[in-house]
């Protein structure tokens, strides 16, 4: 066992509290030691594509209580590309966050992203969807682009398989995740208070399932990520994959969906056995107008606000709820005022941090938590 492991579960602060009935005895709340701090599980990751969480200042987001950020290293290949973020001194300098980083390896993007491009046993060939140029992702490409932007959880290279997918297609897909994972693995820097994930694959096929979790633990990552999952599945089936994925893997170790979700996601996962979670559903839908609130979701664009003298919600500390009205939202957003998104993102990612306080504290007493969402 490394001195300081990136993923030390201490056993004294790790809470696994069996529940009264079963639904709840996988989850468990727990503190994931890194370089750059501690993340407090369950924990809800922003995403922050190109070096940033779109619309907030680094340290707003640290006000809504996020211990961990995202960035990909796809976006930022491309621009402003991992050797000059290396030279300015990494990513957590560039965009002034001190806390942890975790990227993508980029392979999700590839695929969703860029133009013409062509997968072969050694990555993935393609041109940017910014001016065309060819690239290449591979395993040992990927893992060193991480490295470059000094991030503090590096994703394994993998390939996300499609959903729907055949048996066959699904198992191909998985079988070369394995062995781009092992590429990984080998590339990867060890440093103590860092570490790397590896990806499960599988589709919705639990013996393929099972075959990449075997595969991947033999390569002791310092966490698990479960991958080709918030695809386009729907809830019921990802539940269903939950219902067994997440004990294929170490139970001492964090275990990360990606990709996921709305509230409600979150919680079933959770009650699954899931400690991270990572989606553009909060900022992206704030954007774009969308507030969760404890009344459910506001699409404040909705005409009946433009005369709401009373804020999102009465009891939120966040600045949009403290200082502002709906409808002066419904103002900004309507005549797409950066105020508007700043605000409506501000509130979103403080929701979704006050949704993860809750269920932790709940886990940590022992007190169910279905209906929190
Ligand atoms: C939405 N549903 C969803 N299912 C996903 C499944 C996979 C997967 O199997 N493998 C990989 N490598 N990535 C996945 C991803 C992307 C997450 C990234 O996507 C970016 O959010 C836009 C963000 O990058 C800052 C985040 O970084 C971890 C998924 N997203
Ligand atoms: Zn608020």
């Amino acid at each position: 066992e490394k001195e300081v492991s990136i993923t030390k579960f201490p056993a004294d602060e790790r809470k696994i509290i069996a529940k009264a009935h079963d639904k709840y005895k996988k989850a468990r709340a727990g503190i994931i030691n890194t370089r750059h701090g501690q993340i407090h599980t369950p924990a809800f990751m922003p995403v922050g594509t190109k070096g940033t969480v779109k619309a907030m200042l680094p340290e707003s987001v640290q006000t809504t209580g996020a211990d961990i950020i995202l960035g990909n290293t796809y976006h930022l290949m491309l621009q402003p590309g991992a050797k000059r973020v290396f030279k300015l001194g990494g990513l957590h300098k560039f965009m002034n966050w001190s806390k942890p980083l975790l990227t993508d390896s980029g392979g999700f993007q590839v695929m969703s992203l860029s133009k013409l491009r062509k997968i072969t046993e050694e990555g993935v060939i393609f041109n940017s969807h910014i001016d065309g140029s060819k690239f290449m992702l591979s395993p040992e490409s990927s893992t060193e682009i991480q490295y470059l932007l000094g991030s503090t959880i590096t994703m394994a290279f993998d390939e996300c398989t499609p959903y729907p997918s055949t048996y066959e297609q699904a198992k191909s897909s998985m079988e070369l995740t394995s062995r781009w994972a092992k590429r990984s693995r080998k590339a990867f820097y060890s440093r103590d208070g860092y570490g790397q994930f590896g990806i499960i694959q599988g589709s919705i096929y639990n013996d393929l399932r099972l075959k990449s979790a075997l595969d991947l633990i033999e390569l002791d990552f310092e966490g698990y990520a479960i991958g080709g999952l918030a695809v386009g599945e729907g809830q019921e089936l990802m539940f269903k994959v939950l219902d067994y994925a997440p004990d294929l893997l170490p139970i001492n170790k964090p275990r990360y969906l990606m990709g996921v979700g709305k509230p409600a996601d979150i919680i079933g996962a959770v009650q699954r056995g899931i400690d991270m979670f990572d989606c553009v559903i909060p900022t992206r839908s704030g954007r774009n107008g969308q507030a969760f609130t404890k009344y459910g979701v506001v699409n404040i664009r909705n005409s009946k606000y433009k005369e709401d003298n009373t804020p999102l919600e009465e009891d939120c500390l966040c600045p949009a709820c403290k200082n502002y009205t709906k409808a002066y939202l419904h103002y900004l957003v309507k005549v797409k005022e950066i105020l508007g998104a700043m605000l409506m993102t501000w509130h979103n990612l403080m929701y979704f941090q006050k949704l993860m306080l809750r269920i932790r504290e709940y886990i940590a007493q022992g007190k169910d938590f279905d209906f929190i969402s």
